[in-house]
């Protein structure tokens, strides 16, 4: 995708959406998101962040999800919390440098969907007459949004403060970002900016990777079969072996399968927005400069001019005559060109390993005899409807 896409839209929603101003990275542009997209993604890399350190990480977290599983098995579970929370504690992990406690997490969590929530339904109102929170601050939905933004702050604010009496052990992106900001006195590097990186990471990435994880457990729930050869496949391939993400090439249908759902639900069917930075044409049209663009990317994952049959559930089309996985050429689930998701590495690593994991312990089957829908909740990411699932030992 050419440079010309690469912009943020600059409207009072987004900054409102940035704690007021319009930084960090997700929407920031022009030389401050190239600086901090590049330092962010390198520091993360040297904290170990898609490396070896990583998949460690997510192998605990699987195992946690198993122990969970394990002490409420006789009871239907809803996977969302679960899931979302080890994405989470991942991800903090290498911002941060440690775990959260359980409430924090839950109440991070609950915040950072009900903040999603108030945005979706702010957005109309406040999106096209930002003025309007003045005469209607508690019904635009301004002044929860308001009060939601102070209360993520303090929580990331109370871990700057810990980093900055050093009472966190070991390497962390956060500390990278502090010793720029102190010792080599970068202009660009702010408490204020470090803040916004930080909740950049954790609203891009938790409900992304938990979300992609609760359709696959969805899709194997409503259908026998194919649990049943994606089981077979690994207990032939691993046993009970843990897996790791170079078990990927072995289990090609269960590959397979994870990407038709990442075709199939496409969780951001719109990527962007992004903000022209010159004049573009277009198929014949004149796109003027500063013109919002988004990438459609649900669109080509259905397009039949690309795949058979697109509005079916097929995993096999993502495998050729030889049995290796074909056709990734044409997915666009972390979207594309420079602005293309930074976070890809954990997510496929986070998706695969706990997908396998767990349908190598557990059967999963429907809790009370009605199969859940699979029809999506469609925003700006789409999910699962909520739903429980029982998940009974292999052994
Ligand atoms: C399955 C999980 C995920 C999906 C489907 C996903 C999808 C996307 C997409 C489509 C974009 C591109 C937006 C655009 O084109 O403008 C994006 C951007 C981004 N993602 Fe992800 N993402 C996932 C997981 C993660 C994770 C785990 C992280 C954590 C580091 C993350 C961090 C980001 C950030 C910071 C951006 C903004 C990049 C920029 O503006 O330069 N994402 N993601």
């Amino acid at each position: 995708m050419e440079k010309e896409f690469e912009g943020r839209p600059n409207s009072f929603f987004i900054r409102l959406r940035c704690l007021g101003k319009r930084m960090g990275i997700t929407f920031a542009d022009g030389e401050l998101w190239r600086e901090h997209r590049q330092f962010t993604v390198k520091h993360l890399k040297n904290v170990g962040f898609g490396k070896t350190a990583m998949e460690a990480e997510i192998k605990k977290e699987l195992q946690s999800i198993l122990n969970y599983i394990n002490e409420h098995k006789s009871k239907p579970i809803n996977p969302k919390t679960i899931l979302a929370m080890s994405v989470m504690n991942i991800l903090w992990k290498f911002t941060a440098g440690e775990r959260i406690k359980e409430e924090r997490l839950n109440f991070l969590l609950d915040l950072l969907s009900a903040r999603s929530k108030a945005f979706s339904m702010a957005g109309g109102w406040l999106n096209q007459w930002p003025w309007v929170r003045f005469l209607l601050p508690e019904l635009s939905g301004f002044t929860l949004i308001k009060q939601m933004n102070q209360q993520i702050s303090d929580i990331i604010e109370e871990t700057i403060a810990k980093h900055k009496k050093k009472s966190i052990t070991g390497d962390d992106f956060m500390y990278s970002f502090l010793e720029e900001m102190n010792e080599k006195n970068n202009k660009s590097y702010t408490e204020e900016q470090l803040k916004i990186i930080c909740l950049d990471i954790l609203i891009a990435g938790s409900q992304t990777t938990s979300n992609v994880l609760e359709f696959a457990i969805l899709t194997v729930l409503r259908n026998k079969v194919i649990q049943d050869k994606i089981f077979d496949e690994i207990s032939n391939i691993l046993g009970n072996e843990t897996p790791s993400w170079a078990d990927s090439s072995r289990l090609v249908y269960t590959m397979a399968f994870l990407l038709e759902i990442q075709r199939y639900f496409t969780i951001v069917p719109l990527a962007g927005p992004r903000r022209l930075l010159e004049d573009v044409k277009m198929d014949g049209f004149l796109l003027p400069k500063d013109t919002t663009v988004l990438i459609a990317v649900g669109d080509v994952h259905f397009d039949p001019d690309i795949w058979d049959n697109p509005n079916k559930f097929i995993p096999e089309r993502f495998i050729d005559d030889q049995g290796n996985i074909k056709n990734t050429e044409h997915m666009y689930p972390f979207g594309i060109g420079r602005r293309r998701c930074p976070g890809d590495a954990l997510a496929k690593s986070f998706i695969f390993i706990v997908f396998v994991g767990l349908i190598q312990a557990y059967r999963v089957q429907c809790s009370n005899g009605v199969l859940p829908s699979e029809e999506p909740i469609i925003g700006l990411i789409s999910s699962a409807r909520p739903f429980t699932a029982e998940f009974v030992p292999r052994q």
